[in-house]
């Protein structure tokens, strides 16, 4: 028999026993859609993958199993459920899954948002630390400053006319807070001038997530092995260098003369802190994730605000009257005012609601074999938290695809009101995101009437990727004053 037999009848054989074990496996006591030798449900995710998850679970429960090639994946949409996984039983399930991009990008789990429990915990704690003495200090000044910005490119528009869109402008705004308090780093307004992080950081940042996005079946499919990190590398290695590069040249600068008693920045707090080893690979990993974590995520928060305030122009102007009574003659918005302005905050609550960016948030993985709530856990399962079945499940939502944001006024929904996750690793920016989001909402809104440039709705439709954004759209600004 030649070689190229032997191969056929080897992946047929695979082929089979892979299908057999998805399907029929006798163990298995959780429900789940038809699996594909292999792939699993790799290829039948579709385009928005959250929508999909959520019309399985409503066919084969709020805990049910699918394969992501081979790995056993439990997706969970019942907020009680989430609770006892992400919460109760938090060290079972605190890690991510050993996925050969997430090695790549964070130099063999050296980072924050991938690393394993005991180097997570470590580094957790010096950027929690870190983003406790900033609050004290002056994160509110980096925030008024970025809003001044982007108001006065607002302005420049509504002077001239000119169709607005948002999409860039916000996502340098967030970009400006991550880099002005992580490396006191600032991108100007004016294209081009900020060549260097543009080109460095921002769009070989984009082109990896791009790549690398949910259910690449390099990552999930263990028998291409090596071959799946060396195409993975291939892939990404130009981009991931000029990260780096960009970064080292950070560290580099701010090595030279930083002072452990009066850090300028969180880069500083992060430098001067204790590793346990591999102190640099981790300075590079964690401030990578800030700025991978903290840029688009707050920006698309914001791109979908715009959207919202177009298709309901009642909701917008009850939100201006609310914050016009607060704030009166002081022509500025602050932090303070939150609290005074429950319907804007409420409006920023819904959005999150209704369009979380993080759909399905970051899988974690199963470090032993369990029994939670009647069901079974093996030792490697991935996990799933569809936070978007969540937040629009009837159950705990009236009419959950409608944008309802006084929905929020008589109850804080805080038990299935999910978009930074819940537990001890849920999203460490959380703060930080509100506070930004809430700056510029209502500074917008005080500012500016925002309808759409054609007069029509526009299109609410999710397009899922890093984060779940909408298609581009432009917006005409007229002034409130
Ligand atoms: C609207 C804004 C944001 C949303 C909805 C969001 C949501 C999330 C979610 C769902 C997770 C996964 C948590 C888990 O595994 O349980 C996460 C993790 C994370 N987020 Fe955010 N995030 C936002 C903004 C930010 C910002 C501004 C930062 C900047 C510092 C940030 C930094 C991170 C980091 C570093 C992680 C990984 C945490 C860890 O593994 O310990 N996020 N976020």
């Amino acid at each position: 028999m030649g070689l190229i037999s032997i191969a056929i009848i080897t992946i047929v054989f695979l082929a089979i026993y892979s299908f057999y074990k998805k399907n029929f496996d006798p163990k298995e006591k959780l429900k789940g859609p038809l699996q594909l030798p292999i792939f699993g449900s790799l290829l039948s995710l579709g385009k928005l993958p959250h929508h999909t998850l959520m019309r399985w679970a409503n066919k084969y429960g709020k805990v049910f199993r699918l394969y992501m090639g081979d790995y056993r994946t439990v997706v969970v949409s019942d907020p009680v459920m989430i609770r006892e996984i992400w919460v109760k039983n938090f060290e079972i399930f605190s890690d991510r899954p050993h996925l050969p991009t997430f090695e790549y990008l964070s130099d063999g789990y050296h980072d924050l948002s991938s690393s394993d429990y005991t180097l997570w915990k470590h580094n957790r704690s010096i950027v929690g630390n870190a983003f406790s003495k900033m609050k004290l200090k002056n994160v509110g000044t980096h925030l008024d400053r970025q809003c001044k910005l982007l108001l006065k490119r607002m302005k420049e528009f509504q002077d001239s006319g000119e169709v607005f869109y948002p999409r860039n402008h916000l996502k340098k705004f967030s970009l400006n807070i991550i880099l002005s308090m992580v490396f006191s780093e600032e991108v100007s307004y004016d294209e081009g001038v900020s060549g260097r992080v543009l080109e460095q950081l921002i769009k070989p940042m984009d082109r990896i997530f791009e790549l690398s996005g949910t259910g690449n079946p390099l990552d999930f499919i263990k028998i291409l092995g090596p071959v799946s990190m060396f195409l993975i590398k291939l892939m990404v290695q130009k981009d991931y260098h000029l990260i780096k590069g960009y970064l080292s040249q950070l560290y580099e600068e701010h090595l030279k003369n930083v002072d452990p008693n009066n850090p300028r920045d969180l880069f500083d707090q992060i430098i001067t802190s204790e590793y346990p080893s591999a102190k640099e690979k981790n300075i590079l990993g964690i401030s990578s994730d800030m700025i991978s974590a903290g840029t688009d995520t707050s920006a698309t928060t914001l791109f979908w605000f715009f959207l919202y305030m177009c298709n309901n122009p009642h909701i917008q102007e009850k939100a201006y009257n609310e914050i016009k009574d607060i704030v009166g003659s002081d022509k500025e918005v602050l932090l303070s005012h939150r609290i005074s302005t429950p319907y804007t905050y409420a409006i920023i609550k819904e959005i999150l609601r209704i369009r979380p960016i993080g759909p399905l948030s970051i899988p974690r993985s199963c470090n032993e074999d369990c029994q939670i709530g009647g069901f079974e856990f093996y030792k490697g399962d991935q996990l799933i938290m569809n936070i978007f079945a969540v937040h629009h499940d009837e159950q705990y939502w009236t009419e959950p695809d409608r944008f309802i944001p006084e929905r929020f006024l008589s109850n804080n929904h805080a038990e299935y009101w999910i978009p930074f996750s819940i537990g001890p690793r849920n999203c460490v920016g959380l703060n930080l995101a509100l506070d930004e989001i809430y700056i510029a909402v209502a500074n917008i809104l005080f500012n500016y009437k925002i309808t759409s440039e054609s007069g029509n709705l526009i299109d609410d439709t999710e397009v899922f990727g890093l984060t779940t954004h909408p298609n581009d759209f432009g917006v005409k600004l007229e002034s409130r004053f």
